[in-house]
């Protein structure tokens, strides 16, 4: 796997003789994403751009689960100062891995739902296992998908299937999600991802660091921008939205085995 270049709670990043990144996230048992988990994978990111990484794979430790999203913890009628911490955490995340100056490749180990999807959506590739399923679930849960979000799928599909995909919650097949360009290739098993993955890094190594960056910020800068300007507004509409009584009443439902079982039988 490459040495250790860093290991936290719920997260281990493994450098190749190549200097290729690879960061398993390891949350037991969904690789829910909370408070400490966004702000260790901020942590990484900005290490791994201080060391001028030539490129990063993001995995998952399970070969069930890539992320179930946002823990509902943090959604399931919030403290206002946690809150803000978090969907800043989140929302910082986000321009990091969505604007790093090195490519990334996702390998889509297991179900990557709503926030799980959009960590998949911001890499600049994804090779995905079969037989696994990733999307924005939230309307399912009774929530929103966020702006930031939905701009990223449209980036990636395009209008219609973004449409399509957010209004339903719509949870994609890896075959689906093929047909439609939210992935890029399929893989057999977590290992044939990797190398699929270390075969689309390889071909940056031909290209000058610095055309790179320009070409993937003239794409996704003003995306970027976007949200950095309307940080504070998007984090008081989310807070707002949640202490919705219906929004958190859908959620503590939620919470519940029932309610997950029956998504899981919705993806499966
Ligand atoms: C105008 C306003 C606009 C903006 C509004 C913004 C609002 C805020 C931002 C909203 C964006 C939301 C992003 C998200 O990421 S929301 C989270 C979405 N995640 C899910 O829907 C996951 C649901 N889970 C499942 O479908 C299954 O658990 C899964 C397929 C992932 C795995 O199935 P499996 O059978 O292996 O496991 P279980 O279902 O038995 O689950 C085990 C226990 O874990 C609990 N669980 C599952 N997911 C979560 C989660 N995301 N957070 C917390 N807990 C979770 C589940 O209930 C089980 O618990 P128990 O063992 O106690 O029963």
């Amino acid at each position: 796997m490459g040495t250790l270049v860093r290991t936290s709670k719920f997260l281990s990043a493994a450098r190749d003789i190549n200097g290729i990144v690879t960061i398993t996230m390891r949350r037991p048992p969904l690789n829910r994403m909370n408070l400490e988990f966004m702000s260790e994978f901020s942590n990484v990111l900005r290490d791994l751009e201080r060391d001028n990484c030539p490129g990063a794979i993001l995995t998952s430790y399970s070969n069930k689960v890539f992320s179930a999203g946002f823990d509902i913890g943090e959604l399931c009628n919030p403290e206002p100062e946690r809150f803000n911490d978090f969907y800043t955490e989140v929302q910082n995340n986000w321009t990091q891995l969505y604007g790093s100056t090195f490519p990334t490749v996702a390998v889509i180990n297991g179900h990557a739902m709503a926030a799980g999807c959009l960590l998949a959506l911001s890499c600049d590739y994804r090779v995905m296992i079969k037989n696994r399923t990733i999307g924005y679930n939230e309307m399912q849960m009774g929530l929103a998908t966020p702006t930031w979000f939905t701009a990223t799928m449209l980036n990636t599909v395009g209008h219609r299937h973004t449409e399509l995909g957010v209004t339903l919650g719509k949870m994609f097949t890896t075959d689906e999600a093929l047909n439609i360009n939210l992935i890029d290739c399929v893989a057999d098993s977590k290992e044939e991802g990797i190398q699929k993955a270390l075969s689309f890094l390889e071909k940056f190594t031909h290209f000058l660091p610095k055309s790179y960056t320009f070409a993937k910020h003239s794409l996704r800068g003003p995306f970027i921008k976007q949200l950095k300007e309307n940080q504070n507004e998007e984090t008081q509409l989310a807070f707002r939205f949640l202490k919705d009584p219906e929004v958190i009443k859908k959620l503590e439902i939620v919470k519940d085995k029932e309610q997950t079982q029956f998504l899981t039988s919705k993806v499966a």
